[in-house]
């Protein structure tokens, strides 16, 4: 069984890879990311200057995944560009992905600007849907604000891109937002970023697990699986097929990455697994996709990929 996938030109030996915020903060991170059966990696969504993030307790791990307000901690866009630059001349033949996520449209113009001007070769994902900034709403959750980004970005950004979504839960937000999305000439949309502001409490003392926004928090892992499946599902079905999905959400075996791929996901990133295992869990991942493959006689990915069945 063969894990090789592809999101336009670019070429993947395997569909897993982190989701960005895991395990790839720091050059030592990326690296030991890039040196796992991981078919490629994604840097730490980045602003133009470096951010120390929200105060700890930041993240969470809970019984069925995880709660977290980093707060966009990262180290700066021109930090993670040099690294992917350095990357791609040493690993000519494994693409990475590139996040940004400016905090207004100004930052993120001229990031995308910095990185349109460099000799960047990989894809850049514009992550719409952080939700851990205090006072700063999630983009992905305002339709006209997401239709003048991606307009101003379009107007002079070249190079292959993305956009990283939050999970939508009405079926009418996913035909608002597919038909801004298929306005653009987008190589991939990834779905989803985590359950935005959930709220876990310690049994103990009864208070809020994590200490930013009076415990409020991303929420990832098992509890995400079920709403992974249906955005990358409903995306799958109103994008121009020009536009692929990456899966994100859920992902702890092999059967969650297969099924992401059944919905229409041609690559699928870990977030919480990951957090957890360590990069050892995508030699986990790659083994029990191969054998829920093996079991239904597929060999490719792209044989059952999109190929989700309903009852009639
Ligand atoms: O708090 C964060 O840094 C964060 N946390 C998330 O769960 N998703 C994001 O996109 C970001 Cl940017």
């Amino acid at each position: 069984t063969d894990l090789h996938t592809s999101i336009d030109k670019f070429q993947f030996d395997n569909v897993f890879m982190n989701a960005s915020g895991v395990r790839c903060y720091t050059k030592g991170e990326l690296d030991e990311l890039a040196q796992s059966d991981a078919g490629t990696l994604v840097t730490k969504s980045a602003t133009q200057a470096k951010r120390l993030g929200n105060p700890s307790p930041r993240y969470a791990r809970l019984e069925l995944g995880s709660i977290n307000s980093m707060g966009l901690p990262n180290e700066g866009l021109e930090y993670y560009l040099d690294y992917a630059l350095n990357f791609q001349k040493a690993n000519p033949d494994k693409p990475i992905f590139l996040s940004v996520a400016g905090l207004s449209m100004e930052e993120n113009l001229a990031m995308a600007h910095a990185i349109e001007d460099s000799d960047f070769n990989g894809l850049v994902e514009f992550n719409l849907s952080c939700p851990n900034v205090p006072g700063k709403p999630q983009t992905g959750y305002d339709f006209d604000r997401t239709q003048e980004v991606l307009t101003n970005l379009f107007s002079f950004f070249t190079k292959p891109a993305g956009v990283k979504l939050p999970p939508y839960f009405d079926l009418a937000q996913f035909d608002q937002m597919a038909a801004i999305l298929n306005q653009f000439p987008l190589k991939f949309v990834n779905s989803i970023n985590s359950l935005g502001n959930g709220l876990m409490i310690d049994p103990e003392t009864d208070t809020a697990l994590i200490k930013p926004k009076g415990g409020f928090g991303g929420i990832g892992g098992a509890y995400a699986k079920p709403i992974a499946l249906a955005n990358v599902r409903a995306f799958s079905q109103r994008l121009d097929p020009k536009i692929q999905l990456i899966g994100t959400g859920g992902v702890t075996n092999g059967r969650d990455a297969y099924d992401l791929i059944l919905a229409g996901a041609s690559l699928v990133q870990v977030g919480t697994l990951l957090q957890e295992e360590g990069p050892a869990a995508f030699t986990r991942l790659t083994r029990e996709l191969r054998a829920v493959m093996q079991t239904k006689g597929y060999s490719a990915i792209s044989d059952f990929k999109g190929q989700l069945k309903v009852l009639s």
